[in-house]
């Protein structure tokens, strides 16, 4: 017996669960889990089931395959928990890091980092910490931010990486790379968006006066923090908290934020609605 993580999304319409369900029963497959959802905004239905089933992945797809034909739906079908092959960028903040290395480590994060690439090579130490092979290649000019992005691209087709993380990584990164890793490619940003996007944010937030700090993960577009949102956390501050206070106590929220995204994203529980996310958590 195999437990399957399903996702399908489509032009809303009726019909679509029935038959979804009845590909399952005809696949000898039992339900554990279902979650859909309606857009209004965009009339897409969003479905995401966790399925227990004996058969083949073949003999799965060969029943759901004409359903997503019948419905023009895009599908995935994954081994429910499989460790997504996960790319981490980073420059010299090491707590989204450590953070995402930990929790994999400790099983809580199911996903496996083959490399761990930076601009500086300040987090060496730490990706040695956790026995993950590390990369550091410098980006002080447009030609080595090129050579640093071919670098990305072909460790992502070496490793047949399935996400890249922007652990605090502080490049923007180039249209080209924007597309090639379009829908799969996190980062987090360091501040409650739409609020203080772009460079130095708690910097911004403290001459705002603002009384609460926060961090959003978002997918990474060419539109630099505008990619769709899909987590956010936040903590209360005060007039009394400096900016080194607020990097400090925001650096928890960016953590804990970026590490719950690539969660849901390994377990296949985000589904993009335009500029909107869904998620099943
Ligand atoms: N194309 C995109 N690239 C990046 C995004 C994004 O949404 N789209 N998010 C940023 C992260 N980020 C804030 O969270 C951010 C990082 C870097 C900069 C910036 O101005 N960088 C300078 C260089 C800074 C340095 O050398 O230290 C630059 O790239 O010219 C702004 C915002 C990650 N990339």
């Amino acid at each position: 017996m195999q437990h399957w993580v399903l996702t399908l999304n489509c032009d809303d319409r009726s019909g679509i669960v029935h038959a979804v369900t009845a590909a399952i029963v005809a696949a000898a497959g039992n339900i554990a889990e279902l979650q859909q959802f309606s857009s209004t905004d965009t009339g897409r239905f969003f479905l995401r089931l966790e399925v227990d089933s004996p058969v083949t992945r073949g003999a799965l797809l060969a029943e759901l395959n004409p359903v997503a034909e019948r419905f023009g739906a895009d599908i995935t079908l994954d081994v429910a928990g499989r460790p997504l092959r996960t790319l981490v960028l980073a420059s010299k903040a090491e707590h989204c890091v450590n953070d995402l290395l930990f929790r994999q480590r400790a099983g809580h994060l199911p996903i496996e980092v083959p490399l761990v690439m930076a601009n500086h090579p300040t987090l060496a130490p730490l990706a040695e910490f956790y026995k993950v092979p590390f990369e550091h290649l410098a980006v002080t000019n447009q030609d080595e931010k090129a050579a640093f992005e071919r670098r990305v691209l072909e460790v992502v087709d070496e490793h047949d990486i399935e996400l890249v993380v922007l652990a605090r990584y502080m490049q923007i990164l180039s249209p080209e790379l924007c597309e090639a890793l379009e829908g799969r490619a996190i980062n987090i940003h360091h501040s409650f968006l739409p609020g203080f996007k772009g460079a130095n944010p708690y910097r911004q937030a403290h001459a705002r006066g603002v009384k609460l700090v926060g961090a959003t993960a978002h997918f990474v577009t060419t539109d630099l923090d505008e990619g769709p949102i899909i987590e956010q956390n936040v903590r209360r501050v005060d007039h009394a908290d400096s900016v080194a206070e607020l990097q400090s106590m925001g650096q928890d929220e960016e953590s804990r934020t970026l590490t719950q995204a690539v969660k849901w994203f390994a377990e296949h529980r985000i589904l993009l609605d335009g500029q909107r996310t869904i998620v099943f958590r």
